[in-house]
């Protein structure tokens, strides 16, 4: 059985629809079928989940709601007419938009959370009825029958219970159409995976129910060894293994989130990139191993908006616990890092920008001087993480000076590196103005074709 996922631009208008209709129907495995919300259908286009996103806002702020809810609606409208589908869905979603606006706004994220759910939820139920309005037996499935996840303050994570709640959901004759995105804490409050989440209900649904595929329908052929927005026509990706995968998803691939791997990566179950609109390209196969080919280096990721701590004390690496009492101070500030490299007398904390406010700053600053009496404390900010991946870079000797005399060449300086101790990475910290440059110097150093 196949679990399939049809991201939002797969399911942005009538057209594309029509084309996810098609997939399902020309494999009887595909039983299950997780949607996302309409997503762009040309690039300037706003995602119905950002207009939602901003019909929240102004419903908290006493702004334009009922401009921005009929805005939402339309799009539906446009969709559900153009599949020849009378009205009663669209009155359906209005009323469910309407219901949801009117909801208790006392917890911020939470109210946003039912407003931004709503794109998928409302989105599925269309799809179901577009599916039996062309003989394609189908049925909506609510995450609320099941999908059960954690609650306030951590991220949204489903619960273990989860994937037995849902074992059962491809037991009938209809092929499930899912919402992706969202689930239900214990006590029914409505939570929201973080931007990109449908690839994780996808995940999840495939691991619940043992699928022995899961498919993951974008706008692309294959996942690509760069950025094919930054980088001409790059190398497309055969094979993949799941932590090549996942250090690329997280450091920028944005084409597959990387939580969305765990769920299947536990029952080894195979995952396919393929493409909505190309779906007989074989796409790039996601697998526990793999062969490995003669390049040391699958794909090089780049990720901006980060900032680092750089912290500095003499004789600091005699100091026992030095190094917790400083992660301490971070902790305490609710702030997660990502890589903390360090020398003799200093240390650097590499953090995600967005979770640092002026007052954090200060605080934290202020703590390691007075409590560790540290020589130096300061934050840069402005940094991208670029990361070069490869099953192959083990005990591949020459590849760190290959990239590093690359990014050389472009006159940036690079301001920190890491080798991740998977030992299939390595991680450069470059100052962001520099990212897309020394993307395409690292491509041509580990991708051009060698000419003699
Ligand atoms: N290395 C990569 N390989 C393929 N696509 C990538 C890569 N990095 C970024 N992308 C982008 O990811 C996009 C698909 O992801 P996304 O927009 O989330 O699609 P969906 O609407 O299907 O969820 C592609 O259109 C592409 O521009
Ligand atoms: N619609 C949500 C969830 C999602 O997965 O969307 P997409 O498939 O368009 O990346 C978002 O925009 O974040």
């Amino acid at each position: 059985m196949i679990v399939c996922k049809f991201g939002g631009t797969s399911v942005a208008n009538a057209e594309q629809i029509k084309k996810v209709a098609n997939i399902v129907k020309s494999n009887p495995d595909r039983k299950i079928v997780a949607v996302s919300a309409p997503g762009k259908r040309y690039s300037e286009d706003i995602k119905v989940t950002d207009l939602l996103i901003d019909l929240a806002n102004s419903a908290l702020n006493n702004g334009d709601v009922a401009g921005k809810l009929a805005n939402v609606v339309n799009r539906y409208k446009e969709i559900t007419d153009e599949l020849g589908l009378d009205n009663t869905i669209c009155d359906v979603i209005a009323n469910d938009l309407q219901e949801r606006v009117a909801s208790d706004k006392s917890k911020k994220e939470l109210f946003i959370d039912n407003l931004k759910a709503s794109g998928e939820d409302n989105n599925a139920k269309l799809i179901a009825a577009y599916f039996n309005s062309i003989g394609m037996k189908a049925k909506y499935v609510s995450p609320k029958d099941g999908l059960v996840v954690n609650d306030l303050p951590e991220r949204t994570m489903a619960l273990p219970e989860a994937y037995d709640n849902l074992k059962d959901l491809a037991k009938g004759d209809e092929i499930v159409v899912y919402p992706g995105f969202f689930g239900y804490t214990k006590d029914g409050i409505l939570r929201t995976f973080d931007r990109g989440g449908s690839d994780i209900t996808g995940s999840i649904l495939a691991a619940a129910v043992k699928a022995d595929l899961y498919e993951n329908f974008t706008d692309v052929d294959c996942v690509f060894s760069a950025n094919p927005k930054v980088v001409n026509d790059p190398v497309g990706i055969t094979e993949i293994t799941y932590r090549e995968m996942r250090e690329l998803s997280y450091s920028g691939f944005s084409v597959f989130h990387d939580e969305a791997l765990m769920p299947v990566y536990r029952l080894g179950i195979p995952v396919t990139i393929k493409n909505t609109n190309n779906p007989s390209a074989p796409g790039t196969k996601i697998v526990p191993t793999r062969p490995l080919t003669g390049r040391p280096v699958t794909g090089i990721s780049a990720d901006s908006g980060f900032s680092i701590l750089y912290v500095s004390k003499y004789l600091m690496n005699r100091e026992i616990g030095f190094g917790r009492k400083l992660l301490q101070i971070i902790e305490e500030e609710h702030i997660s890092y990502e890589h903390t490299p360090s020398g003799l007398d200093d240390i650097s904390v590499i953090i995600r920008s967005n979770q640092l406010t002026a007052g954090a700053e200060e605080r934290i600053i202020k703590r390691v001087k007075e409590e560790l009496h540290a020589d130096d404390v300061y934050f840069r900010h402005g940094f991208t993480l670029i990361v070069i991946v490869g099953e192959g870079m083990r005990n591949n000797t020459g590849l760190a000076a290959r990239a590093t005399s690359a990014i050389s060449r472009t006159g940036a300086n690079i301001e920190m590196i890491n080798q991740g101790s998977s030992e299939v990475s390595l991680v450069f910290g470059v100052m962001q103005h520099s990212e897309n440059q020394i993307l395409r110097a690292l491509y041509d150093e580990f991708f051009a074709p060698i000419t003699v």
